[in-house]
């Protein structure tokens, strides 16, 4: 199952299985079940919501055996909270121009910071469950001494510090003067850095994003999905989320044992991605995206390898500190990850010969066989 990374690399785990200890509000919880009632949520009656045998705070399992197919529950599209579905809708798209930004994340941003400070929302039985966001142990509200000193060629330093660069950035830039122009629907609190953080911080760690409907296109921007983001994640996960025309919907991809909790997958993520969005990590071997060196890397030909270093360095595939993430979707793109796994399995003779041709390799056509032969095992390193 999962397993905190800030706990120390000699401790014993001997029950790898470790359940929430996290009490449930049980009058939230119960407001939350009557609204989804009301909303045609079909909440399957073989699954339970809540904390018992949960992972991490809320999550669901299966009261009866559950069959492959079977349905757990649905989500109207109009219970999606997104831009467009938000009572503050119009008035983000008449300035939709000023809202672009990399992250793509500020429209839903806004509707959140609405939503959650608006007694009357829509959605307010689904805002009350969500945890206390200053429980979200994200790295991103670690101190940098802790990330430094924890996560060292990780990549998550990077990645985090990027994070937080683009979240001040962006609230400066675009979300402080539309609050401001929009001072009526907008609290306080709106104005404060911190708020912003753990509003990301929620987006970061529950949102959905749909399948572009070609794989060219950019991906659609993120959305929430109520009891969809309750689920736990692993990578052998046992349910998935079919996005459908009306209704989203939650369907057991395998039998599910009676007892057994119901995981939904987050996406192919390697267990550094899965500690930099949502502040946890699989045990060792259970997540079968993570991604780890060859054993044979030449680690004690220290000289060779700095010679290696630098190189790589040169030719933009390693961070200047000499640490690179290996990952599909990582910092390096399969190609350049390919490059570097090469370069570093070189002996000797090999770097020398490929350092002289600047990294060229003459028989391209063959390199290009191996990398693709590369990219279907590289999952599997
Ligand atoms: C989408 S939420 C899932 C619902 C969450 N359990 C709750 O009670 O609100 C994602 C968060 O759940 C937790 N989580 C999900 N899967 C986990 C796992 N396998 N192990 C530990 N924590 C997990 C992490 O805190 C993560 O940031």
């Amino acid at each position: 199952m999962s397993a905190s990374i800030k706990r120390p690399a000699n401790s014993v785990e001997e029950n790898p299985i470790k359940l929430s200890t996290f009490k449930a509000n049980e009058h939230s919880l119960n407001k939350f079940k009557e609204w989804m009632t009301e909303n045609s949520f079909n909440l399957s009656p073989k699954i339970y919501v809540g904390n018992d045998g949960s992972c991490a705070q809320y999550g669901a399992v299966a009261l009866e055996d559950i069959e492959e197919g079977e349905s757990l529950f649905q989500i109207q599209r109009s219970c999606l909270l997104m831009p467009q579905t938000s009572t503050i809708s119009q008035q983000i798209q008449n300035d939709m121009d000023s809202l672009k930004s990399s992250s793509g994340w500020v429209p839903l941003l806004l509707s959140l910071m609405y939503e959650y400070n608006n007694p009357q929302s829509k959605w307010r039985p689904y805002l009350d469950l969500v945890p206390d966001f200053k429980q979200l142990d994200l790295p991103m509200f670690w101190t940098e001494t802790e990330r430094k000193s924890l996560l060292k060629s990780t990549g998550v330093i990077e990645a985090v510090d990027k994070d937080i660069n683009n979240i001040s950035t962006e609230f400066n830039d675009i979300i402080l003067p539309f609050v401001k122009k929009h001072s009526d629907l907008f609290g306080e609190c709106c104005l404060n850095l911190e708020f912003y953080k753990q509003m990301v911080a929620f987006v970061m760690a529950y949102s959905f994003t749909e399948p572009p409907d070609d794989e060219f296109d950019d991906s659609p921007p993120p959305m929430m999905v109520p009891m969809a983001d309750i689920l736990n994640h692993v990578a052998k996960n046992n349910a998935q989320l079919a996005f459908e025309k009306d209704a989203l919907k939650m369907v057991a991809i395998k039998t599910i044992k009676k007892g057994e909790e119901i995981y939904n997958t987050y996406g192919q993520l390697a267990n550094w991605q899965l500690l930099q969005m949502y502040g946890f990590a699989e045990q060792f071997p259970n997540n079968h995206y993570d991604t780890k060196l060859p054993k044979s890397l030449p680690i004690n030909n220290e000289v060779l390898l700095k010679d290696k270093t630098n190189f790589l360095i040169d030719m933009e595939l390693m961070i200047r500190d000499g640490s690179f993430v290996v990952g599909i979707s990582g910092v390096l793109t399969e190609d350049e990850m390919y490059q570097v796994i090469r370069v570093l399995l070189m002996n000797e003779k090999e770097y020398n010969e490929h350092k002289e041709k600047d990294g060229w390799s003459e028989d391209e056509e063959e390199e290009e066989e191996e990398s693709l032969e590369f990219g279907k095992n590289c999952i599997l390193l």
